[in-house]
């Protein structure tokens, strides 16, 4: 099949990538024209394990073209596939401002039938929204068909979980469009969830909602473990062996971040408001999120005396988790500011980002990091992080606490080396 892909960022170009493996011709298109420069110039501008290799891959097999001229590839290809972000409004409700700049561009362009597939997330309604926007534009109804087709990768992991998805939802109104973009994933061996519209907008939603909850739930019981000295880490073990809740997604922290859940539990809740419902619950559990970070901090100001212009503390990791360089919402970005906020000196480190902050001093490498510093918080869970030498951190800082802002060190290696050790709700 030819397919267009509007949107050079995470999900396009691994969409992109994947689909090109697959067997399809795929146009790569963003109007962001150094992304564009970059790309043909094989130079990937994100980090994301074997996207680079794919990308070349099926570029030279001429199955993947990036372009700039957004209008021609519309014209030229039969499906049109929507990836554009989505980010958070004023409100927090979901701002389609560039998912109406390619319906224009499509309303501008369309002279025969295309299918239009909406991969980015967008809110409840907004594909029947894009149905009465090209209708209104002048646009014949025969002329095209609005799919959505919702995506559940995770960045990091991308690429297997495009390759392997749990699950891939069409929401159409015609049985025929639906079935077009199921050819589209012929290759993948995946339950297909075909549905209406509204439902797969829900479902995606609904998805990254849960998980949201999931995380706030495990938070919040980790500050009730912390306060009875027992182990998150082992009663999440315990929790999740129940078949029904399931074992992922339990790892107590500094908080989820990233550009879409944060996102997409907020466009939720607007969604809902727009609609007079009020989500108690999902605004508890961006709540607890919230005030995550400040549980961690307590738990710094206690062990070292305190948090002011006189405490040195180092931070590990400044992106939103491991294996990728988006700082989107960061928590880890989010600590630091938390830091400077209250005057300390923050050293820190990331093994592929150095994001420009206000009283934030970039090291070269972890251990340098840590230099004099009186407290230690390992912010993201980079596998360095995990298995550095805890000699040489007590050797090099001149304090002794190590803060585990992930759960993934292992206490009993950081006291050997003589260093005092605190997670969230692990004693
Ligand atoms: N990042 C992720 O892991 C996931 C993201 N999503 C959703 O997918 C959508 C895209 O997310 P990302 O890939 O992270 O976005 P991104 O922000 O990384 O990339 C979006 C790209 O679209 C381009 N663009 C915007 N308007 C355009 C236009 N009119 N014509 C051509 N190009 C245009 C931008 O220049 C940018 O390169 C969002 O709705 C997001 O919520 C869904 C699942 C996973
Ligand atoms: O809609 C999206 O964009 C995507 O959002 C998330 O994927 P992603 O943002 O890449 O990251 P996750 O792996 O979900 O992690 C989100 C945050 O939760 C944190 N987290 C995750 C898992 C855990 O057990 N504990 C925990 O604190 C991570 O450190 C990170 O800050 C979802 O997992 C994807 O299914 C979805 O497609």
């Amino acid at each position: 099949m030819n397919l267009c892909i509007v949107g050079a960022g995470y999900v396009g170009l691994t969409t992109a990538a994947v689909f090109a493996e697959l067997g399809h011709t795929v146009d790569c298109v963003d109007r962001d024209e150094d992304k564009i420069r970059r790309l043909n110039g094989g130079d990937i501008p994100i980090y994301e394990p074997g996207l680079s290799e794919l990308v070349e891959q099926n570029r030279k097999l001429g199955r993947l073209f990036f372009k700039t001229d957004v209008e021609q590839a519309l014209r030229m290809n039969d499906v049109i596939m929507i990836a554009v972000g989505t980010p958070s409004g004023q409100d927090g409700s979901a701002d389609l401002v560039y998912v109406r700049s390619v319906l224009s561009a499509i309303a501008d362009t369309l002279s025969r039938y295309k299918i239009i597939i909406m991969k980015s997330t967008v809110p409840p309604g907004t594909g029947e929204w894009a149905r009465q926007f090209l209708l209104d534009r002048g646009v014949a109804p025969e002329l095209f068909d609005i799919v959505s087709n919702p995506e559940f990768l995770r960045e990091g992991t991308a690429i297997y979980d495009t390759f392997h998805p749990d699950r891939i939802v069409i929401g159409a109104s015609n049985p025929d469009a639906a079935d077009q973009v199921r050819s589209l994933y012929y290759g993948i061996d995946a339950a297909v969830l075909i549905t209406g519209r509204t439902e797969a907008e829900f479902i995606k939603y609904g998805s990254n909602a849960f998980l949201a909850t999931k995380l706030s739930f495990i938070n919040e019981l980790a500050r009730v473990c912390d306060a009875f000295g027992a182990d998150i880490t082992k009663v999440a073990a315990g929790v999740g062996m129940d078949n029904r809740i399931g074992s992922r997604f339990l790892q107590a922290g500094i908080g989820y971040g990233g550009s879409c859940l944060p996102k997409d539990v907020a466009a939720l809740i607007a969604a809902a408001a727009a609609k007079e419902q009020d989500l108690t619950l999902l605004k508890a559990v961006a709540g607890v999120n919230h005030t995550q970070i400040d549980v961690y901090l307590r738990k710094l100001s206690s062990m070292i005396g305190r948090l002011n212009q006189t405490a040195h503390v180092a931070v590990w990791g400044a992106t939103f988790k491991e294996n990728t360089d988006d700082i989107r919402s960061s928590q880890a970005i989010a600590l630091m500011e938390a830091l400077t906020k209250q005057d300390c000196l923050v050293t820190a480190y990331d093994p592929l980002v150095a994001p420009s902050l206000q009283g934030v001093a970039w090291k070269s490498s972890a251990l340098e990091a840590v230099k004099d510093a009186d407290a230690l918080i390992v912010a993201t869970g980079w596998e360095e992080f995990v298995h550095c030498d805890w000699e040489e951190v007590k050797r090099l800082m001149k304090g002794d606490v190590v803060l585990d802002g992930r759960n993934v060190l292992n206490q009993a290696d950081i006291r050997k080396a003589g260093l005092r050790y605190a997670g969230v709700g692990r004693p």
